[in-house]
């Protein structure tokens, strides 16, 4: 039925409603063991994506499966994939344990499951209280327990922060990293880098339906080159004396420090006391990469007849971009999720499209039953 793997895999995957190119050419892969952001600003396309992965949009190109599978041909597709693409639709007057029940019914669950699920997601106390009084938080939870019934491998949610407090937001990523370090697959989408940034490990990140970084966290970050800001008590004769050490790029900034990019503290130092130039402050910094993430996604509603490109980025920007970052899609340099090769081209190796998909039908015929 399918191949166990708990892996995602979105190939091509192109969706236009009219005129609108909702989704352009996307791939990525998402590995078991990992928690996935799915990023970029609002309508950047991210929901179309995700419905399309779950087999509620048919795409104009491309595919996705999961565990080696269209959606649709999963069997029971509750046991395999927990879903949450809008914590809403809950029945006002039916307490949080009887919306499970309808649930747990419908998949052949038993009913002590929903207990489970609802101690869970920290909502064992408001098992009895009806949906309908429920905060919006509250309800994301319950949302997310009713993904979590059939205990799935693979979890797949769609801006789950959304009207969490501080400390939903801790609870969520807690449990999304123990889920993904069960050795399940989390992806989750948002509109914000700063809510997800300690959740996950692999990001996508979109704006107009493009892939505009595809890698690691860690790489997106380590790839802001930092620079050292100075404030000697002579600077030209500290950028001359950095020069003749071959740190070279030393530019003044707006309050009479100097900048040098690419260097450590210490190399700083040693230069500025061989030279005998005093140091006031000396400190690294780092560009934030919230920053980043508005850098690669902005644009979306200014609408550039191409993505943009490192060159094009705004002056004062100081980090340099991602091996990865070169749009729409190419990886980063050094990442190689789903065993992507980044040495091989902007796009990975395309397999081919599963059993029984026509590309302008959709899935035809094969083995399975839909949800
Ligand atoms: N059913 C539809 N018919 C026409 N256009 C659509 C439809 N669904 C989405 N779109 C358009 O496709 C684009 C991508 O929308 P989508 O909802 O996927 O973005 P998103 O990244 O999820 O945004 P948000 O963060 O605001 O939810 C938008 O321009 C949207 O207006």
């Amino acid at each position: 039925m399918h191949d166990g793997s708990g892996r995602i895999v979105v190939q091509n995957l192109t969706k236009h409603f009219g005129q609108v190119g909702a989704v352009q050419n996307l791939s990525f892969h998402v590995e078991p063991g990992s928690v996935t952001g799915f990023l970029g600003p609002n309508g950047a396309g991210k929901t179309t994506t995700l419905r399309m992965l779950l087999g509620l949009v048919t795409p104009t190109a491309g595919w996705a499966t999961i565990n080696g599978q269209p959606f649709n041909h999963l069997g029971n597709p509750g046991r395999v994939v927990g879903a949450v693409l809008e914590a809403q639709g809950f029945h006002p007057t039916r307490s949080a344990r009887n919306h499970l029940r309808v649930y747990a019914a419908a998949m052949g669950i038993p009913d002590q499951r929903c207990d489970e699920v609802l101690h869970l997601v920290g909502l064992g106390e408001a098992a009895h209280r009806k949906a309908g009084g429920f905060s919006l938080g509250m309800k994301q939870r319950l949302a997310l327990a009713t993904a979590l019934l059939g205990d799935p491998q693979v979890l797949v949610l769609d801006e789950p922060a959304n009207g969490l407090d501080p400390e939903g937001i801790a609870w969520l990523r807690t449990f999304l990293r123990s889920f993904a370090g069960g050795g399940r697959t989390v992806l989750i989408s948002s509109h914000l880098l700063a809510e997800v940034e300690q959740t996950i490990d692999q990001v996508v990140i979109i704006s107009r339906g493009q892939t505009m970084y595809y890698g690691m966290l860690d790489d997106l970050r380590k790839s802001q080159q930092s620079r050292v800001i100075a404030q000697p008590s002579d600077p030209n004769k500290l950028v001359g004396a950095l020069q003749e050490a071959g740190l070279s790029g030393a530019t003044p900034t707006q309050d009479g420090k100097i900048a040098i990019p690419g260097v450590t503290v210490q190399q700083v130092g040693d230069v500025a006391a061989k030279a005998g130039v005093a140091l006031y402050g000396v400190q690294e910094e780092r560009a934030d990469l919230e920053e980043l993430f508005f850098r690669l996604t902005s644009g979306q509603y200014a609408a550039p007849q191409n993505p943009p490109q490192f060159g094009q980025l705004p002056p004062g920007a100081h980090g340099t971009p991602p091996g990865g970052y070169a749009a729409p899609v190419q990886l980063p340099q050094g990442a190689q999720p789903g065993g992507w090769n980044p040495q091989s081209g902007p796009v990975p190796q395309a397999p081919p499209p599963p059993q029984g998909y026509d590309q302008h039908q959709g899935y035809q015929g094969g083995q399975g039953g839909n949800a």
